[in-house]
Protein backbone atom coordinates (compact mmCIF):
# COMPACT_ATOMS: atom_id res chain seq x y z
CA UNK A 1 0.00 0.00 0.00
CA UNK A 2 1.36 3.42 -0.81
CA UNK A 3 1.49 5.88 1.91
CA UNK A 4 -1.22 9.27 0.69
CA UNK A 5 1.85 11.52 1.36
CA UNK A 6 4.30 9.44 -1.28
CA UNK A 7 1.06 9.46 -3.94
CA UNK A 8 1.08 13.17 -3.32
CA UNK A 9 4.86 14.04 -3.77
CA UNK A 10 4.68 11.43 -6.90
CA UNK A 11 1.91 14.16 -8.58
CA UNK A 12 3.62 16.71 -7.33
CA UNK A 13 6.90 15.49 -9.43
CA UNK A 14 4.61 14.64 -12.25
CA UNK A 15 3.44 18.19 -12.35
CA UNK A 16 6.30 20.32 -12.33
CA UNK A 17 8.82 17.67 -14.39
CA UNK A 18 6.48 18.93 -17.32
CA UNK A 19 8.00 22.76 -16.36
CA UNK A 20 10.89 23.44 -18.44
CA UNK A 21 11.36 27.26 -17.18
CA UNK A 22 14.80 28.86 -15.93
CA UNK A 23 18.17 28.27 -17.00
CA UNK A 24 20.85 25.76 -15.69
CA UNK A 25 23.98 28.25 -14.34
CA UNK A 26 26.86 28.49 -16.66
CA UNK A 27 28.56 31.46 -15.49
CA UNK A 28 30.67 28.30 -13.33
CA UNK A 29 31.68 26.19 -16.79
CA UNK A 30 31.57 22.99 -14.71
CA UNK A 31 27.80 23.56 -13.31
CA UNK A 32 26.69 23.98 -17.67
CA UNK A 33 27.35 20.16 -17.68
CA UNK A 34 24.23 19.20 -15.53
CA UNK A 35 20.81 18.08 -16.85
CA UNK A 36 18.00 20.08 -17.04
CA UNK A 37 15.72 17.32 -16.26
CA UNK A 38 17.08 15.62 -13.44
CA UNK A 39 14.60 16.65 -10.57
CA UNK A 40 14.25 15.46 -7.43
CA UNK A 41 11.78 15.53 -4.13
CA UNK A 42 12.57 14.77 -0.47
CA UNK A 43 10.45 15.13 2.82
CA UNK A 44 12.85 13.81 5.93
CA UNK A 45 10.85 14.11 9.31
CA UNK A 46 12.66 14.58 12.82
CA UNK A 47 12.21 10.88 13.73
CA UNK A 48 13.83 9.69 10.72
CA UNK A 49 11.89 9.17 8.00
CA UNK A 50 12.54 10.40 4.20
CA UNK A 51 10.27 10.46 1.88
CA UNK A 52 12.16 10.24 -2.20
CA UNK A 53 10.82 10.89 -5.18
CA UNK A 54 12.31 11.37 -8.59
CA UNK A 55 16.36 12.10 -8.39
CA UNK A 56 16.50 11.78 -4.83
CA UNK A 57 20.02 10.29 -5.25
CA UNK A 58 21.77 12.39 -7.82
CA UNK A 59 25.10 13.67 -6.92
CA UNK A 60 25.50 17.38 -7.44
CA UNK A 61 27.76 20.34 -5.29
CA UNK A 62 25.71 22.12 -2.83
CA UNK A 63 26.97 25.51 -3.58
CA UNK A 64 25.16 28.63 -1.33
CA UNK A 65 23.59 25.85 0.38
CA UNK A 66 27.22 25.54 2.40
CA UNK A 67 26.38 28.68 3.89
CA UNK A 68 24.43 28.38 6.84
CA UNK A 69 26.20 25.76 7.53
CA UNK A 70 29.33 26.76 7.76
CA UNK A 71 28.05 29.86 9.32
CA UNK A 72 26.68 27.34 12.13
CA UNK A 73 31.14 26.01 12.53
CA UNK A 74 31.96 29.18 12.70
CA UNK A 75 29.62 30.34 16.01
CA UNK A 76 30.66 27.45 17.32
CA UNK A 77 34.42 28.58 16.75
CA UNK A 78 33.80 32.00 18.14
CA UNK A 79 30.52 32.78 19.09
CA UNK A 80 27.77 34.87 18.14
CA UNK A 81 29.54 38.19 19.12
CA UNK A 82 32.56 37.69 17.48
CA UNK A 83 30.71 36.37 14.48
CA UNK A 84 28.60 39.34 14.49
CA UNK A 85 31.47 41.87 14.93
CA UNK A 86 32.59 40.88 11.33
CA UNK A 87 29.07 39.81 9.69
CA UNK A 88 26.05 41.46 9.85
CA UNK A 89 22.42 39.71 10.19
CA UNK A 90 20.45 42.48 7.75
CA UNK A 91 18.99 40.93 4.52
CA UNK A 92 20.65 43.02 1.30
CA UNK A 93 17.73 42.70 -1.04
CA UNK A 94 20.45 41.93 -3.37
CA UNK A 95 21.65 39.52 -5.37
CA UNK A 96 24.16 36.46 -3.86
CA UNK A 97 27.33 37.76 -5.87
CA UNK A 98 26.51 41.84 -4.64
CA UNK A 99 29.19 44.02 -3.22
CA UNK A 100 26.65 44.59 0.17
CA UNK A 101 29.25 46.05 2.52
CA UNK A 102 28.29 48.49 5.03
CA UNK A 103 30.28 51.41 3.84
CA UNK A 104 32.38 52.40 6.64
CA UNK A 105 33.58 49.13 8.04
CA UNK A 106 33.57 47.21 4.98
CA UNK A 107 31.29 44.41 7.04
CA UNK A 108 28.82 42.08 4.73
CA UNK A 109 25.49 42.77 5.38
CA UNK A 110 24.98 38.88 6.32
CA UNK A 111 26.14 35.35 5.62
CA UNK A 112 24.38 34.42 3.26
CA UNK A 113 25.71 36.73 0.07
CA UNK A 114 29.02 35.84 -1.03
CA UNK A 115 30.78 38.37 0.82
CA UNK A 116 29.67 37.08 4.20
CA UNK A 117 29.81 34.11 3.30
CA UNK A 118 33.40 34.59 2.36
CA UNK A 119 34.06 36.20 5.78
CA UNK A 120 32.36 32.98 7.68
CA UNK A 121 34.78 30.72 5.81
CA UNK A 122 37.76 32.99 6.55
CA UNK A 123 37.09 32.29 10.34
CA UNK A 124 37.08 28.48 10.84
CA UNK A 125 39.91 27.31 12.70
CA UNK A 126 42.20 25.19 12.20
CA UNK A 127 45.90 25.08 11.91
CA UNK A 128 46.47 24.86 8.07
CA UNK A 129 44.71 25.09 5.30
CA UNK A 130 43.46 20.91 4.71
CA UNK A 131 42.94 20.72 8.70
CA UNK A 132 39.90 23.51 8.08
CA UNK A 133 38.81 21.54 5.15
CA UNK A 134 39.29 18.32 6.76
CA UNK A 135 36.81 19.92 9.80
CA UNK A 136 34.11 21.45 7.09
CA UNK A 137 33.68 18.33 5.69
CA UNK A 138 33.44 16.55 8.90
CA UNK A 139 30.90 19.08 9.83
CA UNK A 140 28.95 19.13 6.55
CA UNK A 141 29.79 14.70 6.93
CA UNK A 142 27.86 14.95 10.09
CA UNK A 143 24.88 16.60 8.64
CA UNK A 144 23.97 14.27 6.11
CA UNK A 145 25.22 10.94 8.15
CA UNK A 146 28.31 9.88 5.85
CA UNK A 147 31.52 11.70 5.20
CA UNK A 148 31.35 13.98 1.92
CA UNK A 149 33.95 14.79 -0.31
CA UNK A 150 34.56 17.63 -3.06
CA UNK A 151 34.09 17.71 -6.84
CA UNK A 152 37.50 18.54 -7.51
CA UNK A 153 36.28 19.61 -11.43
CA UNK A 154 33.99 21.93 -10.13
CA UNK A 155 35.87 23.35 -7.77
CA UNK A 156 38.86 23.91 -10.23
CA UNK A 157 36.59 25.25 -12.56
CA UNK A 158 35.31 27.87 -10.05
CA UNK A 159 38.65 28.31 -8.50
CA UNK A 160 39.80 29.11 -12.18
CA UNK A 161 36.74 31.97 -13.23
CA UNK A 162 35.79 33.38 -9.70
CA UNK A 163 36.78 36.54 -9.86
CA UNK A 164 34.39 38.55 -8.73
CA UNK A 165 34.17 36.73 -5.59
CA UNK A 166 38.11 36.95 -5.71
CA UNK A 167 37.28 41.06 -5.70
CA UNK A 168 35.24 40.20 -3.00
CA UNK A 169 37.93 38.30 -1.01
CA UNK A 170 39.94 41.30 -1.45
CA UNK A 171 37.41 44.00 -0.49
CA UNK A 172 37.46 42.18 2.42
CA UNK A 173 41.28 42.16 3.44
CA UNK A 174 41.36 45.83 2.38
CA UNK A 175 38.23 46.24 5.22
CA UNK A 176 40.45 43.90 7.33
CA UNK A 177 37.30 42.02 7.98
CA UNK A 178 39.51 38.82 6.47
CA UNK A 179 42.99 39.91 8.71
CA UNK A 180 45.23 37.53 6.69
CA UNK A 181 45.98 36.76 2.85
CA UNK A 182 42.68 36.07 1.29
CA UNK A 183 43.51 33.77 -0.63
CA UNK A 184 43.54 30.38 1.44
CA UNK A 185 39.94 31.83 2.77
CA UNK A 186 38.82 31.53 -0.63
CA UNK A 187 39.88 28.54 -1.41
CA UNK A 188 37.95 26.93 1.61
CA UNK A 189 35.52 28.77 0.31
CA UNK A 190 34.87 27.46 -3.71
CA UNK A 191 35.64 23.87 -1.62
CA UNK A 192 33.22 24.09 0.50
CA UNK A 193 30.84 25.42 -2.53
CA UNK A 194 32.06 21.95 -4.33
CA UNK A 195 31.18 19.32 -1.73
CA UNK A 196 28.82 16.72 -3.32
CA UNK A 197 25.54 15.59 -1.86
CA UNK A 198 22.06 14.48 -2.97
CA UNK A 199 18.57 16.19 -2.47
CA UNK A 200 18.28 13.55 -0.07
CA UNK A 201 21.54 14.59 1.88
CA UNK A 202 20.07 18.08 1.87
CA UNK A 203 16.35 16.84 3.44
CA UNK A 204 18.35 15.15 5.80
CA UNK A 205 20.51 18.21 6.57
CA UNK A 206 17.59 20.52 6.73
CA UNK A 207 15.40 17.83 9.62
CA UNK A 208 18.64 18.20 11.62
CA UNK A 209 18.23 21.96 11.96
CA UNK A 210 14.47 21.04 12.38
CA UNK A 211 15.44 18.76 15.07
CA UNK A 212 18.08 21.29 17.47
CA UNK A 213 20.88 19.74 15.77
CA UNK A 214 20.80 16.64 16.09
CA UNK A 215 20.72 14.05 12.88
CA UNK A 216 17.49 12.08 13.38
CA UNK A 217 18.92 9.00 11.56
CA UNK A 218 22.36 8.56 13.04
CA UNK A 219 21.18 10.46 16.75
CA UNK A 220 24.55 12.48 16.23
CA UNK A 221 25.06 15.98 17.03
CA UNK A 222 26.04 18.47 13.89
CA UNK A 223 25.75 21.94 15.60
CA UNK A 224 25.45 22.99 18.92
CA UNK A 225 21.64 23.21 20.07
CA UNK A 226 21.78 27.64 20.87
CA UNK A 227 23.02 27.64 17.48
CA UNK A 228 20.29 26.75 15.59
CA UNK A 229 18.13 29.29 15.83
CA UNK A 230 21.26 31.80 14.48
CA UNK A 231 21.36 29.86 11.23
CA UNK A 232 17.50 29.74 10.69
CA UNK A 233 17.11 33.05 11.47
CA UNK A 234 19.77 34.12 9.19
CA UNK A 235 17.76 31.48 6.57
CA UNK A 236 14.99 33.12 7.05
CA UNK A 237 15.52 36.77 6.09
CA UNK A 238 18.61 36.06 3.54
CA UNK A 239 18.28 32.63 2.62
CA UNK A 240 16.87 33.01 -0.67
CA UNK A 241 18.65 36.60 -1.53
CA UNK A 242 16.60 39.32 -2.98
CA UNK A 243 13.54 36.97 -3.05
CA UNK A 244 13.37 35.95 0.70
CA UNK A 245 10.81 38.61 1.55
CA UNK A 246 8.62 36.70 -1.33
CA UNK A 247 9.57 33.37 -0.12
CA UNK A 248 8.72 33.71 3.70
CA UNK A 249 5.85 35.27 2.66
CA UNK A 250 4.29 33.12 0.47
CA UNK A 251 6.62 29.77 1.38
CA UNK A 252 6.79 30.78 5.35
CA UNK A 253 9.80 28.33 6.44
CA UNK A 254 13.87 29.11 6.59
CA UNK A 255 15.12 28.02 3.45
CA UNK A 256 18.56 27.74 1.80
CA UNK A 257 19.20 27.60 -2.47
CA UNK A 258 21.83 26.99 -4.34
CA UNK A 259 23.25 27.70 -8.27
CA UNK A 260 23.54 24.08 -8.56
CA UNK A 261 19.50 24.05 -8.32
CA UNK A 262 19.14 22.83 -4.52
CA UNK A 263 16.43 24.31 -2.72
CA UNK A 264 16.33 22.74 1.09
CA UNK A 265 13.20 24.21 3.51
CA UNK A 266 13.15 23.88 7.73
CA UNK A 267 10.03 23.75 9.30
CA UNK A 268 11.26 23.84 12.44
CA UNK A 269 10.47 21.01 15.03
CA UNK A 270 8.90 18.60 12.24
CA UNK A 271 10.12 18.62 8.67
CA UNK A 272 13.10 19.20 6.45
CA UNK A 273 12.16 19.28 2.48
CA UNK A 274 14.51 19.34 -0.32
CA UNK A 275 14.50 20.03 -4.14
CA UNK A 276 16.67 19.55 -6.52
CA UNK A 277 16.24 20.62 -10.22
CA UNK A 278 19.19 22.74 -12.02
CA UNK A 279 17.28 25.01 -13.95
CA UNK A 280 17.11 28.89 -12.55
CA UNK A 281 15.25 31.67 -12.42
CA UNK A 282 16.71 35.25 -12.77
CA UNK A 283 17.45 35.23 -9.31
CA UNK A 284 19.38 32.23 -9.41
CA UNK A 285 16.83 29.99 -7.15
CA UNK A 286 15.73 26.94 -8.63
CA UNK A 287 12.15 27.20 -10.75
CA UNK A 288 11.25 24.26 -9.74
CA UNK A 289 12.15 23.97 -6.36
CA UNK A 290 10.52 27.16 -5.48
CA UNK A 291 7.37 25.81 -7.48
CA UNK A 292 7.08 22.52 -5.17
CA UNK A 293 8.23 24.10 -2.00
CA UNK A 294 4.79 26.91 -2.19
CA UNK A 295 2.78 23.81 -3.17
CA UNK A 296 3.98 22.06 -0.09
CA UNK A 297 3.69 24.29 2.13
CA UNK A 298 -0.16 25.56 0.89
CA UNK A 299 -1.42 21.66 0.73
CA UNK A 300 -0.14 20.57 3.75
CA UNK A 301 -0.43 24.19 5.88
CA UNK A 302 3.64 24.21 6.29
CA UNK A 303 4.06 28.16 7.05
CA UNK A 304 5.65 29.19 10.06
CA UNK A 305 3.04 31.41 10.97
CA UNK A 306 0.55 28.77 10.97
CA UNK A 307 1.29 27.87 14.66
CA UNK A 308 -0.71 24.66 16.11
CA UNK A 309 -2.26 26.40 19.43
CA UNK A 310 -0.29 24.29 22.05
CA UNK A 311 -1.76 25.23 24.83
CA UNK A 312 -4.95 24.38 24.78
CA UNK A 313 -4.57 20.57 25.39
CA UNK A 314 -1.52 20.53 27.59
CA UNK A 315 -3.78 19.52 30.61
CA UNK A 316 -5.67 16.07 29.59
CA UNK A 317 -7.74 15.80 32.46
CA UNK A 318 -7.22 17.50 36.42
CA UNK A 319 -9.64 15.65 39.43
CA UNK A 320 -9.73 16.01 43.01
CA UNK A 321 -7.96 12.80 44.80
CA UNK A 322 -12.00 11.97 46.49
CA UNK A 323 -12.97 11.63 42.74
CA UNK A 324 -10.63 8.80 42.12
CA UNK A 325 -10.65 7.20 45.55
CA UNK A 326 -14.33 6.88 45.71
CA UNK A 327 -14.51 4.72 42.19
CA UNK A 328 -12.06 2.08 43.49
CA UNK A 329 -12.48 -0.07 46.57
CA UNK A 330 -10.19 1.17 49.05
CA UNK A 331 -9.67 -0.54 52.88
CA UNK A 332 -11.88 1.70 54.95
CA UNK A 333 -9.69 3.44 57.24
CA UNK A 334 -7.82 4.95 53.13
CA UNK A 335 -11.96 5.70 52.27
CA UNK A 336 -12.28 7.49 55.45
CA UNK A 337 -8.88 9.79 55.04
CA UNK A 338 -9.98 10.27 51.40
CA UNK A 339 -13.32 11.68 52.31
CA UNK A 340 -11.93 14.36 54.80
CA UNK A 341 -8.86 15.34 52.97
CA UNK A 342 -9.31 13.57 49.46
CA UNK A 343 -10.84 17.49 48.07
CA UNK A 344 -7.55 19.16 49.03
CA UNK A 345 -5.13 16.98 47.11
CA UNK A 346 -5.72 17.87 43.14
CA UNK A 347 -3.64 15.21 40.63
CA UNK A 348 -3.25 16.84 37.10
CA UNK A 349 -2.60 14.51 34.33
CA UNK A 350 -0.17 16.56 31.87
CA UNK A 351 0.77 16.19 27.80
CA UNK A 352 2.72 16.86 25.40
CA UNK A 353 5.32 19.29 25.78
CA UNK A 354 6.12 21.63 28.58
CA UNK A 355 7.06 25.47 27.62
CA UNK A 356 6.43 28.62 28.32
CA UNK A 357 2.83 28.78 27.12
CA UNK A 358 1.82 25.56 28.21
CA UNK A 359 3.68 25.73 31.69
CA UNK A 360 1.67 29.01 32.04
CA UNK A 361 -1.61 27.72 31.72
CA UNK A 362 -1.08 25.24 34.26
CA UNK A 363 0.37 27.30 37.00
CA UNK A 364 -3.02 29.77 36.35
CA UNK A 365 -4.85 26.81 36.96
CA UNK A 366 -3.08 25.58 40.27
CA UNK A 367 -2.63 29.41 41.32
CA UNK A 368 -6.75 29.80 41.52
CA UNK A 369 -7.33 26.91 43.48
CA UNK A 370 -4.58 26.84 45.71
CA UNK A 371 -6.04 28.11 48.86
CA UNK A 372 -8.24 25.14 48.91
CA UNK A 373 -5.39 22.82 48.24
CA UNK A 374 -2.59 21.03 50.22
CA UNK A 375 -1.19 19.06 47.55
CA UNK A 376 -0.76 18.79 43.66
CA UNK A 377 0.31 15.90 42.02
CA UNK A 378 1.26 17.00 38.40
CA UNK A 379 1.40 13.66 37.01
CA UNK A 380 3.89 13.73 34.01
CA UNK A 381 3.78 9.89 32.26
CA UNK A 382 2.08 11.58 29.08
CA UNK A 383 4.72 14.77 28.64
CA UNK A 384 7.28 14.48 25.96
CA UNK A 385 9.62 17.12 26.78
CA UNK A 386 10.65 19.63 28.99
CA UNK A 387 12.33 22.99 27.95
CA UNK A 388 14.59 24.66 30.66
CA UNK A 389 11.74 27.73 30.86
CA UNK A 390 9.39 25.06 31.94
CA UNK A 391 11.73 23.63 34.16
CA UNK A 392 12.82 26.79 35.90
CA UNK A 393 8.98 27.90 36.24
CA UNK A 394 8.10 24.56 38.27
CA UNK A 395 10.81 24.87 40.32
CA UNK A 396 9.57 28.57 41.18
CA UNK A 397 5.87 27.11 41.62
CA UNK A 398 7.82 24.69 43.66
CA UNK A 399 8.95 27.19 46.14
CA UNK A 400 6.16 29.21 46.16
CA UNK A 401 4.12 26.43 47.31
CA UNK A 402 6.37 25.68 49.62
CA UNK A 403 6.29 28.76 51.78
CA UNK A 404 2.64 28.93 51.65
CA UNK A 405 2.56 25.36 53.28
CA UNK A 406 1.36 23.60 50.39
CA UNK A 407 3.13 20.35 48.31
CA UNK A 408 4.15 20.08 45.11
CA UNK A 409 4.76 16.50 43.73
CA UNK A 410 5.72 15.11 40.37
CA UNK A 411 4.83 11.35 39.63
CA UNK A 412 5.97 9.48 36.60
CA UNK A 413 8.91 11.73 36.17
CA UNK A 414 11.78 9.66 34.59
CA UNK A 415 14.87 10.49 37.25
CA UNK A 416 17.30 11.01 35.00
CA UNK A 417 15.53 13.60 33.20
CA UNK A 418 17.02 17.13 33.16
CA UNK A 419 13.91 18.32 34.93
CA UNK A 420 14.00 15.50 37.77
CA UNK A 421 18.04 16.47 37.73
CA UNK A 422 17.25 20.13 38.45
CA UNK A 423 14.39 19.41 41.16
CA UNK A 424 16.64 16.42 42.57
CA UNK A 425 19.90 18.91 42.83
CA UNK A 426 17.69 21.63 44.85
CA UNK A 427 19.97 22.48 47.86
CA UNK A 428 16.49 22.13 50.42
CA UNK A 429 15.50 19.26 48.88
CA UNK A 430 14.98 15.92 50.63
CA UNK A 431 15.10 14.56 47.23
CA UNK A 432 11.48 12.92 47.63
CA UNK A 433 9.65 13.16 44.46
N1 LIG B 1 24.29 31.05 -4.99
C1 LIG B 1 25.27 30.19 -5.02
O1 LIG B 1 25.06 28.99 -4.91
C2 LIG B 1 26.63 30.74 -5.28
C3 LIG B 1 27.75 29.81 -4.92
C4 LIG B 1 28.91 29.90 -5.88
N2 LIG B 1 29.94 29.02 -5.47
C5 LIG B 1 29.41 31.33 -5.97
O2 LIG B 1 30.10 31.77 -5.10
O3 LIG B 1 29.14 32.03 -6.89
Amino acid sequence: MISPIYTYLQNLHATYADLHDGQVASYIPELSHANPNWFGICVATTDGHVYEVGDARQRFTIQSISKPFVYGLALEDHGKDAVFSKIGVEPSGDAFNSISLYPDSGRPFNPMINAGAIATTGMINGEHPAEKLQRLLGMIGVYCGHPVEVDQRVYESERSTGHRNRAISHMLRNFEILTDDPEPALDLYFQQCSILVTCRDLAIMAVTLANGGLNPITGQRAVHQPYVEPILSIMSTCGMYNSAGEWIYDVGMPAKSGVSGGVLAVLPGQLGIAVFSPPLDTRSNSVRGIRVCEDMSQDFNLHLFHAPVVAKSVIRTSYSASQVMSQRSRRDHEEEILQEHGHRIRVYDLQGDLLFSTVEVVLRDIMERHETLDFIVLDLKHVTSIDTTANDLLCDLLHTLESQQRMLLFSNIERSSPFAMSILGREDSDGSL
